[in-house]
Parts: structure tokens; sequence; C-alpha cells
């Protein structure tokens, strides 16, 4: 388990991580999302004990790393998977991690053989691809088998099959019972991967909830609708914030209103409805939101601290 409580980092006069408060629990993937310079690297480093929180604490089964006797053996993670030694082979690489910190040799095959290394395992660090590397930093990770792993973005640059490993790899750790800390600008691979997100925006925690609630929420309520009488209902529906898109004669698309209210509706008209279709909102859609209200709300310098009264109000359950 991961807890950050009131966790802030500030560079000088940038704060890279501003009052963030979050639980990754054990048995499910916690996506942590964000854009660029969100917070999340910098969050993640503080986790391991890399950098010092100004303020707050982010802890490992209540303690932070550096109060674990055996920290490997708690946490695993792959922050960086080019810090290695390119003229030594993968298996000596884990050889020597393994035996600073007192972990047997038979460890070392076993992690080799989860990753699916054995092949490359003898061979040298310097002529390892992209994918392999991945590879040797999540054996790496594994080695002190530990019940918390901490991936920051684990599929950038991965081929597809790559992607895929590293998918039923995270997916299988937190089925295992694992803490998985996973961070990604890839909304569509999170999707497939997490079970919770945490999405940060300019150091600040933005949303924190199951990753369907967040589509859910999010999302705007979009309806197919398919009728003869297409024409009469579009008038009927018509508003001020509400979207009506014509496929075609008979076929149009509502945004701002949910399927209940626009079967009330055509029964009011006495329009005859042939199809009602929920369109569930992309995940990717539902980011670009919370992200894009971030970036609204700190734009302007009098607000800067300050949630408008009316995103407030709007704001669903996890989304802050
Ligand atoms: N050592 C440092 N010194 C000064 N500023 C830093 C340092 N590390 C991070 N920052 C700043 O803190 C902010 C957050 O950076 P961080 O790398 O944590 O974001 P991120 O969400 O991981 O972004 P990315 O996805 O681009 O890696 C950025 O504005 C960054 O420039």
């Amino acid at each position: 388990m991961i807890t950050a409580e009131s966790l802030t980092k500030t560079y000088g006069s940038t704060t890279a991580v501003d009052d963030v408060s979050f639980t990754a629990e054990p048995g499910r993937v916690t996506g942590f999302l964000g854009p660029n310079g969100a917070g999340k690297s910098t969050t993640m480093r503080m986790a391991m004990g890399l950098d010092r929180p100004t303020r707050g604490s982010i802890t490992v089964n209540g303690r932070r790393l550096v109060e674990h006797r055996a920290p490997l053996r708690e946490v695993g993670a792959v922050l960086d998977a080019g810090a290695t030694h390119p003229g030594r082979t993968g298996r000596q690489h884990l050889q020597v991690l393994a035996a600073t910190h007192g972990i047997g040799r038979r460890r070392v095959d076993d992690v080799i053989e989860l990753t699916g290394m054995e092949s490359a395992a003898t061979k040298r660090i310097a002529g390892y691809s992209l994918g392999m590397n991945q590879r040797l930093g999540i054996a790496a990770a594994l080695l002190g088998d530990p019940a918390t792993l901490i991936f920051d973005e684990p599929v950038n640059g991965l081929d597809p099959e790559g992607v895929r490993w590293v998918r039923q790899m995270v997916r299988q750790l937190a089925a295992e019972g694992r803490t998985v800390f996973i961070s990604s600008h890839l909304m569509a691979e999170m999707a497939q991967t997490a079970d919770h997100l945490v999405v940060l925006g300019r150091g600040r925690v933005l949303a924190d909830m199951p990753i369907q609630d967040l589509i859910d929420a999010s999302g705007e309520a979009r309806v197919l609708v398919r009728s003869q009488d297409a024409s009469t209902l579009m008038n009927a529906l018509s508003a001020q914030d509400v979207t009506l898109v014509a496929r075609d004669a008979e076929t149009f698309e509502v945004t701002g209103l949910d399927a209940r209210t626009v079967g009330r509706r055509a029964q009011e008209v006495g329009a005859v409805l042939h199809e009602l279709t929920p369109l569930q909102s992309s995940l990717e859609d539902s980011y670009m939101k919370l992200t894009d209200h971030a970036v609204q709300y700190r734009s302007g310098a009098a607000v800067a601290d300050v949630a408008p009264a009316d995103a407030a109000a709007a704001a669903p359950e996890g989304v802050r």
C-alpha cells in the first residue's frame, strides 16, 4: 500500500507536487495520469526515497522507505530503465543487485523466467532493445519479491507486443495481491490496465476514483436516437445546453441529455422511436475534460488557488 498525505515538493519557485493525498491499495492497479510536468515522476521519486518532500509524506506500508530494513523487499520500482551497466549481461546485473541486497541466486533465475528473459540474460545489456531493457528493469524490481511495485511510464516507446506484455505482467502482479502504481500518458492503455485512477494536473489531484466512475462521471451524456419522426423530436429536444447532430434522415446524436429524458420527450411529442442507445464516453474524453478544467482555472492568477463555485458544485464525488 502506498499512502500520500498532503505531499508537497517545491523546487525554488516551482511547486511540482502540491498538497497531494491518495492511497494506492493492494490487489489493484492504480494508474497515475497527468500531462507533462504534472508531478508524477516527482511523486514516484519521493515514494522511493530519492527525493525529500518539502511538506507532507508518502509511505509504503505505513513507513517511509528509508525506515524499512530491507527496502527492496518492500517495493520494487522501474523509474529509469536505462540505469544499468551496459558491459554486463542481464544475469550479471541481476546477480550484483541480488548480492548487494542479500537476495539468493535462485531468485535471479526466478525473475529471469518470470520476465521471459532466458535467452537475453546471457547477452550484454549494451545490445538490448528497449523492450528487453524494460523486461530487465521489471526483473530487477521483482528481485525482492516486493508487495508494492512502482512503474514510471513502463510502456513508453515499446512496440505493441511489449505493451501487451507489460499490461499482462502488471495485471498478474495485482492479481497476486500486490500494490501496483503505474504512471502513463496513454489513456487507452490505462483504460485496459488500471482499476483505479489518480489524475494529477499541475501538481494537484484532480480525480481519485475507480476507472469506470471517471468515465461515467466526467463523460457527458450522449445518446444515439433513431426515429421516423427525427426532425419533430430534434425540435422538441433543442435547448441551450443540448447539441444535436444529424447522421441521416432518421438518426441523430444528442449530447447533454440522458436516454431516459430523450425517451420521455419522445413520448410527449408522439415521436416513434426505433433506437435509443446511451453512448459511453471514452476515458480519453473524460481525461481531456478534467485536465482542461485544471488549466482553465489555473490560468487566471486571481483565482489560482480557488476552484470556481460552478466547477466545484458540478464536480462528481472523487473529482476535485
Ligand atoms: N530537480 C528538479 N528541479 C527543478 N524542477 C523540477 C525538478 N524535477 C521536476 N521539476 C519540475 O517539477 C514539475 C513536475 O515534474 P515531473 O517530472 O514530476 O512531472 P511529470 O508529471 O512526471 O511529467 P512527465 O510526464 O513529463 O515526466 C515540472 O514543472 C518540472 O519542471
